[in-house]
């Protein structure tokens, strides 16, 4: 393999998530290639596999935030990315936080008291997310994904920090978010209580298969 005759292409709009040989490579490594997948309106996916084998870079990489090495990517024209980094001003009270968001994705302040209400948060509205718990931090990024709008979900370990309550509500909020014919793909080491159209199964490639 050699990466200047590597072909790539991203597409978007539609409303299928739709891959086709697609690769990853990251610091040099081969992370996974070929990997070829569909997910129609109304329909999740699941990315598995063990810690480092390349779940976080596939989300990042749908999300255009990395290239594919190779292979081709379709989008549908909106998507929320939810991971770890905390994509909130920690210094304003959430209410805040995500109106500025709001603003920019053409939400209202009712879509905004609406998300806080689905992530159980309507207590916490006025306070600065600087001071929120682990699993806090956790439902005020999911509601700013809840208040996005986006047609396809980019969730990466969602249920992090989450307690038994907040797991099963997140379950409602996916469900809500399929039955609107919205699109789902999440890697998670956790169960998540909804069925999955798709198991997306990453397995380390041999270091032998390193293109470079
Ligand atoms: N910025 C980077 N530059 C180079 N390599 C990176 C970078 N970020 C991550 N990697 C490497 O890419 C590989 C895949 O990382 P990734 O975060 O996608 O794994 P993961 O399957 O999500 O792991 P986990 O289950 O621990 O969350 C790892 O070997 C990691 O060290």
């Amino acid at each position: 393999m050699n990466r200047g005759a590597s072909t790539k292409m991203r597409t978007d709009g539609g409303d299928n998530l739709h891959a086709e040989a697609l690769s990853c490579v990251r610091g040099e490594k081969l992370l996974f290639r070929d990997l070829n997948f569909t997910l129609e309106p109304g329909q999740a996916g699941l990315v598995t596999g063990p810690n480092g084998v390349g779940k976080s870079s596939l989300l990042r990489l749908i999300a255009g935030l990395l290239e594919p090495f190779s292979g081709s990517i379709h989008v549908p024209s909106s998507m929320a990315l939810c991971d770890d980094r905390m994509a909130l001003d920690e210094n304003l009270p959430l209410q805040d936080a995500l109106r500025f968001w709001a603003r920019l994705d053409n939400k209202t302040d009712d879509d905004c008291t609406a998300a806080i209400a689905a992530a159980s948060m309507v207590h916490l509205a006025e306070v600065p997310i600087r001071y929120f718990s682990t699993g806090q931090r956790q439902r005020a990024r999911l509601a700013r994904t809840f208040l996005s709008g986006a047609n396809l979900w980019l969730l990466d370990e969602p249920a992090n920090g989450l307690d038994t309550v907040s797991v099963e509500q997140l379950g409602q909020n996916l469900q809500s978010h399929l039955k609107q014919g919205g699109i789902i793909l999440a890697a998670s080491h956790i169960p998540l209580p909804i069925s999955f159209d798709l198991t997306l199964e990453l397995t380390a490639l041999d270091q032998i298969e390193t293109p470079l």
